[in-house]
């Protein structure tokens, strides 16, 4: 790393700068709409680890309990994905995300079973202290913490600093500032990692979760290093929510050139995206006009999928729920809310028709 970032980040460990965890087929899981098969998640799970990707998020894209009919159903039981991914890496470690309320104790223990060795809390960006006695059991498990604070742009510096205080407290070993909507704009992420490491100093690590909506998240990412950020994630081929999270690839290529080791083989990672992890997603993820308008207004990216099935049915424009979505403020578990968005949206299309 050049002395100027090193000024500032801190390393992860005696040989890695930052560590990059691959959340393909977590996140990754929203845009496939919760299906992967097993025989995917071995699959991408053999190519990231042979590329070095020192951790991989499996899980239903909402976490732990995910599978409902409020968030999708999975494919494939996670547990199960869990498993298949723990015995394919051998080098990996295999994180899993879970939102309180969600999902359970008894899942984070299950996931722990079945392979699992990092436990990401996520909650709202104002709720840490729903996370308390998750990360209190996952530590007593023995598990690597880290909490995701979601939606943090919706909130200053100063509060996602004191939310970041209440995870640390709890037993977070790294706080992540998670850009769900992907409406951070580069020094938006400076100002917030900044925030957190004056608060947090050496009792936790900070993460940046970035989402590509406004097609800036490799350049987030770099600033969130540039800030003090040792953990980031990325997604092959942005294989995300909305238009999907950071390039693990090309943010990949980006470190090396800038000096920050990642421990992953750009080569190997850039053959991984084109021929493994692309022949699993069902489509490319996309900046497009919904995408950008998840960014714009600050919508939550996992609402994508479900505006595209409500605007099918109700003949309305899937960037308009999702622009009203982002003015209403609506968090993550207020997926209900877009079908309201969408009933008015029709109402209102309808009168301006004389229907
Ligand atoms: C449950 C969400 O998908 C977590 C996440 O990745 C985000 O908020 O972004
Ligand atoms: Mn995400």
């Amino acid at each position: 790393m050049s002395t100027d970032l090193m000024a500032n980040a801190r390393k992860y460990s005696d040989t890695l700068d930052i560590r990059i965890t691959d959340s393909s087929l977590r996140d990754g899981s929203h845009h496939k709409r919760h299906q992967f098969t097993e025989q995917e998640v071995r699959d991408i799970v053999a190519a990231l680890d042979d590329s070095g990707v020192p951790v991989i998020e499996v899980t239903h894209g909402d976490g732990l309990g995910g599978s409902s009919f409020n968030y999708g159903f999975s494919k494939t039981p996670e547990q199960q994905l869990i498993k298949a991914a723990a015995e394919t890496a051998k080098r990996a470690k295999i994180a899993f995300l879970m939102l309180p309320g969600l999902g359970t104790k008894d899942d984070i223990r299950a996931a722990q079973d079945n392979g699992g060795q990092i436990c990401r809390i996520a909650t709202h960006c104002t709720e840490a202290d729903v996370s308390i006695q998750h990360f209190g059991l996952a530590r007593e498990l023995g598990l690597e913490t880290v909490g995701f604070l979601m939606m943090s742009h919706s909130q200053p510096p100063e509060v996602i600093a004191a939310q970041g205080r209440i995870m640390a407290d709890a037993g977070c070993q790294c706080v992540y500032v998670v850009d769900s909507a992907g409406a951070l704009v580069l020094e938006d992420v400076t100002y917030r990692v900044q925030a957190l490491r004056a608060e947090l100093g050496d009792d936790a690590q900070i993460g940046f979760h970035g989402h590509e909506n406004l097609d800036i998240a490799v350049a987030n990412s770099v600033n969130a290093v540039r800030a003090g950020a040792q953990q980031i994630d990325g997604s092959i081929r942005r294989f995300g929510a909305g238009a999907g999270n950071t390039p693990t690839e090309a943010f990949v290529g980006v470190c090396d050139k800038l000096g920050i080791s990642t421990g992953i083989d750009f080569m190997k990672i850039a053959d991984a995206a084109q021929d493994v992890v692309r022949p699993a997603m069902p489509s490319e993820c996309l900046v497009d006009r919904s995408a950008m308008m998840m960014g714009y207004a600050g919508c939550y990216s996992s609402f994508l999928k479900h505006a595209e099935n409500h605007a099918e049915r109700y003949g309305v424009p899937a960037a308009e729920i999702l622009l009203e979505a982002g003015n209403r403020k609506l968090v993550g578990g207020q997926e209900d809310q877009l079908i309201d968005i969408a009933l008015e949206l029709r109402k209102k299309q309808d009168a301006n028709a004389g229907v």
